[in-house]
């Protein structure tokens, strides 16, 4: 199967995109949203993930103190380097798991703000990059999540800079306001729909 990958740092407009690929059909395997439920399913991670951090990490009804982990490790690259220890290769798994799944479509994504940084990229045919300035990407998050500016400098401070990825990915897509994100969602779904066709 003809596997995307789809990144962009913190802000960026990722998840957006995905849904218009979704739109046109294509399946989108959400990677920060899947390390979320493993870190809830998962005996063994859930396991590691208290010893490493402190039953804190928990609310008492098992779900996963976000706030207090991010507190943790986005304030400390070392521990940060722990949690991705720990919950990268269960995402990994989950990710194995629902291709297996996928059947009859043409193509498929994977949306993973850290696609470059744990080299997942490699495990696909073809990484698109999701572009958009810093001021714009912490105006976006700090009306979406209610967090801080710093806190948002924080998490993009900890992935690698947008030049960087820029020169990893196959494509780009410009979410910074001056142009329409659509046909270039468009241009890129018959390009991979071709290249997908090359390739089975
Ligand atoms: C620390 C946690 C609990 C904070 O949860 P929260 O709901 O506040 O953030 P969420 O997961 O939705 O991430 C929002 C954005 O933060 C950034 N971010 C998240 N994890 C990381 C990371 N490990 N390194 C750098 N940036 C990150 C990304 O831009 C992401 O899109 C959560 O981010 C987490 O468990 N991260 C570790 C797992 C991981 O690496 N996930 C991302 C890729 S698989
Ligand atoms: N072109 C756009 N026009 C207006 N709002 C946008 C646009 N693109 C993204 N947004 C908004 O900006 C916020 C961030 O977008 P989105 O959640 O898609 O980014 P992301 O890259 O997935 O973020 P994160 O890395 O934090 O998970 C959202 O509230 C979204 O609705």
């Amino acid at each position: 199967m003809f596997k995307v990958g789809i990144t962009g740092n913190i802000g960026s407009g990722k998840t957006t995109v995905c849904k218009i690929f979704e739109v046109l059909g294509i399946p989108v395997f959400y990677a920060d949203d899947e390390a979320k439920k493993v870190m809830i399913e998962d005996s063994l991670l859930i396991t590691g993930i208290k010893q490493t951090f402190g039953n804190q990490a928990y609310f008492a009804d098992g779900s996963l103190n976000r706030k207090y982990i991010a507190g943790i490790v986005f304030n400390n690259p070392d521990e940060l380097i722990k949690l991705n220890a720990l919950v990268h290769p269960a995402t990994f798994r989950a990710f194995d798991n629902w291709m297996a799944g996928q059947k009859n479509v043409p193509y498929v994504l994977k949306e993973a703000a850290l696609l470059f940084e744990s080299d997942s990229y490699k495990m696909c045919n073809r990484a698109v990059m999701v572009t958009a300035p810093l001021d714009l990407r912490i105006k976006r998050v700090t009306r979406r999540d209610g967090i801080t500016a710093a806190e948002v400098n924080s998490r993009n401070d900890r992935q690698f800079t947008e030049q960087k990825k820029l020169a990893l990915a196959n494509d780009v897509i410009i979410n910074d306001d001056t142009q329409p994100v659509i046909p270039q969602v468009l241009k890129l779904h018959q390009l991979y729909l071709s290249l997908a066709q090359q390739n089975s």
